[in-house]
């Protein structure tokens, strides 16, 4: 199978990943998409970085009923910060049958230079691009391995849900409705 890898912190998921998944997932030659969630993005501060197994709990409600989606924890199974190469590393171990493609924003195609050993990813992977608004020149974009997609884009991020709940505000349709239940039950982010 060719699977899709959507690597992110999810702190939490919203509505601007899912539809990337949802896209990748149906429209983009792939079998399925895996959402990997990451404890810790080595390029990241922990402020404000709740717990994983929280933001594993609601990725898996997030892609409740549908097909083609799952959500992996395998980067909880490896050392701290996450990074990237060692995840597929390992998943090529567990999973030789597979044929693992990334799927990245083209922000995250402009810092792919500060990755560890990021020269093996791109010889070793095919990378699935989609635009990011303000991150269209990357010096990347005419290598081999990438192939730059065209996705529906809704410019949400997580950071602006943390902050809209800490101000008391209303966050319905940024993210599904079982997630916005999670993060109430639990207090998270307030
Ligand atoms: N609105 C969005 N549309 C498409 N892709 C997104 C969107 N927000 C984030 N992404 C991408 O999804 C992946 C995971 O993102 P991440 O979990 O860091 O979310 P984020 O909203 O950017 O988080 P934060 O605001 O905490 O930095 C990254 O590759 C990121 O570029
Ligand atoms: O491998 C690396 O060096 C590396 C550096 C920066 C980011 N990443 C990964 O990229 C993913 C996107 O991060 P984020 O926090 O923007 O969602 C996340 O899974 C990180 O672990 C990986």
């Amino acid at each position: 199978m060719k699977i899709g890898l959507f690597f992110g912190s999810y702190n939490p998921i919203h509505t601007g990943h899912l539809i990337i998944a949802n896209y990748m997932a149906n429209h983009s030659g792939l079998d399925k998409v895996w959402l990997v969630v990451s404890p810790h993005n080595p390029l990241k501060e922990k402020k404000d970085l709740i717990q994983v197994y929280d933001r594993l709990e609601m990725a898996k409600l997030a892609i409740e009923g549908t097909k083609n989606i799952s959500v992996s924890d395998v980067e909880l199974k490896l050392a701290q910060p996450s990074y990237t190469i060692d995840t597929l590393t390992l998943l090529r171990e567990i999973y030789p049958e597979h044929q693992f493609v990334l799927i990245m924003g083209s922000d995250n195609l402009k810092s792919l230079k500060k990755w560890k050993n990021y020269e093996i990813i791109l010889r070793d992977y095919q990378i699935f691009v989609y635009p990011r608004p303000g991150y269209t020149n990357t010096e990347f974009k005419k290598h081999p391995s990438i192939t730059i997609t065209k996705t529906p884009l809704m410019e949400l991020s997580s950071t602006f849900i943390r902050e809209s709940i800490k101000e008391q505000k209303d966050i319905k349709f940024f993210l599904p409705d079982e997630v916005i239940d999670f993060i109430e039950r639990k207090s998270l982010y307030s």
